[in-house]
């Protein structure tokens, strides 16, 4: 499976370490940079690319960082076809995959160790979308709204 990746300043290690492990464990992945650490940049011109670039790849996934992962996760969701949810435990990975299909997820570089944030990710990345009526007529609804 390939999974964009995209930081800006405030994850900019933790981008680093994810896209090691990830790789370690088999996955493609597209570093959308930010490529050198700059404590002034911005997250949407890394983080819309990013997303833009999982709506162009059916089945892959997206993993956008920032300080707090907030406005990483609103700017993902600026981008026609992507579900994005800010996940800080396991927990809400797997629900964000099982309940929403997000194709998206974000994280706060500051909110957790590298080793909790690898956990998250890793969790988010291998949940599948079981495809349960309720939850797709839901996302459906959203998707309806969206097209609109
Ligand atoms: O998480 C973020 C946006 O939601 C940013 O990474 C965070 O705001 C950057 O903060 P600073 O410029 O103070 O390092």
């Amino acid at each position: 499976m390939r999974i964009h990746i995209a930081t800006d300043h405030a994850a900019f290690e933790l981008k680093n370490y994810l896209v090691e492990r990830l790789q370690e464990d088999g996955f493609e992945v597209v570093d959308h940079g930010a490529h050198e650490y700059d404590a002034l940049d911005d997250y949407p011109p890394f983080v819309i690319p990013c997303a833009e670039a999982v709506v162009a790849e059916d089945g892959s996934l997206g993993v956008v960082l920032g300080g707090s992962g907030n406005g990483e996760q609103i700017a993902a969701n600026k981008v026609k076809g992507v579900r994005a949810a800010l996940a800080y435990n396991v927990e809400l990975a797997r629900l964000a995959r099982e309940h929403n299909d997000a194709n998206v997820i974000s994280l706060g570089g500051r909110m957790q160790s590298l080793e909790e944030s690898y956990d998250i990710v890793k969790t988010f990345v291998t949940t599948q979308f079981p495809g349960e009526d309720r939850h797709q007529r839901r996302i459906d609804l959203i998707s309806e709204y969206e097209n609109r």
